[in-house]
């Protein structure tokens, strides 16, 4: 699913009743970590188990993809770590607790989950100032972000005549507003063209290089493969794979897309079938 902003979240979507009020006050977190653990985590919705007991960890300062086919429960589990849907079971934490948890959210966490969270008549610069504005962010990080993610030249515009690129920019943007820990990407390379791919490469390395904490889902394998350095592949709502990428591709002499399609289309590697030789936890 392509991604704008979920760091400044529009509470119609979510369903916990229990999330974070983002205006609240908050003590810095400046000791934190910033890892990801997934343990057990499963939704189901009614018949369909869209996560079935998922288990990973997510390393701060490496670029981890989360990759996986089409309804294999990825954006439920970004969503469940960011506190939009709530668990059946098991657990989903930033840096040891819930999202709901974390003193103060917006600084510790920026993520970018859907395109359609913009105005169409606001303007890109605008829009930032408001997310900043609301979340008592300075406004020189406008700027900074705007520089960051390569938009300076097009802020001026309305959103509504942005290319699917450019919005993506924009979510990164606003996802950096906070100058978060940890940086949750729902297919941040949707739409952007090869130059937008490099420079998107370029970041996202550059701020796992700042120890932050990366995941990212993506189905462009291609461009996954020469930015994350670890990969958690799910299909069916199982984990197949979490470890680093270099021992995925060297085990067996493949490309990332053909381990990708022999885990996610093989009844050999399928857990529900007990066979699975894939470490559950990176
Ligand atoms: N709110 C919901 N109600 C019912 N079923 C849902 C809901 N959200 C997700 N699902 C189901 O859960 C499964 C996992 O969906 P999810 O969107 O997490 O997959 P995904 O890996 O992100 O897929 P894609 O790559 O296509 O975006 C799918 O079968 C989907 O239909």
């Amino acid at each position: 699913m392509p991604g704008a902003v979920s760091q400044f979240l529009d509470a119609t979507e979510t369903e916990n009743p229990d999330a974070p009020d983002p205006c609240a006050d908050a003590t810095p977190e400046d000791t934190m970590n910033g890892g990801i653990t997934i343990d057990g985590l499963t939704k189901r919705y009614g018949a369909v188990t869209a996560v079935d007991r998922l288990t990973f960890d997510v390393e701060p300062g490496v670029v981890t993809g989360f990759l996986g086919p089409n309804g294999a429960g990825k954006t439920t589990t970004l969503r469940m770590l960011l506190g939009l849907v709530t668990p059946t079971a098991g657990r989903a934490l930033i840096d040891g607790r819930d999202y709901a948890e974390l003193r103060e959210p917006r600084r510790v966490v920026g993520a970018v989950l859907e395109a359609t969270g913009f105005h169409p008549g606001r303007r890109g610069r605008d829009h930032l100032r408001i997310l900043a504005q609301a979340g008592g962010i300075p406004g020189s990080r406008v700027e900074e972000v705007l520089d960051r993610v390569a938009l300076a030249d097009a802020a001026h515009r309305r959103v509504g005549g942005y290319s699917l690129g450019m919005r993506q920019r924009l979510g990164l943007a606003s996802a950096l507003l906070g100058d978060p820990k940890v940086l949750i990407l729902d297919e941040p390379a949707n739409g952007l063209d090869p130059a937008g791919m490099a420079d998107l490469r370029d970041l996202l390395r550059e701020l796992a290089g700042e120890g932050r904490t990366i995941l990212m889902s993506s189905h462009v394998l291609s461009e996954v493969s020469q930015t994350v350095n670890r990969v958690v592949i799910v299909a069916g709502g199982t984990v197949r794979y979490a470890g680093p990428l270099s021992e995925l591709t060297a085990a067996k002499g493949e490309t990332l897309e053909s381990a990708f399609l022999r885990l996610t289309s093989s009844p050999d590697n399928d857990p529900a079938t007990g066979t699975t030789t894939a470490p559950a936890r990176s």
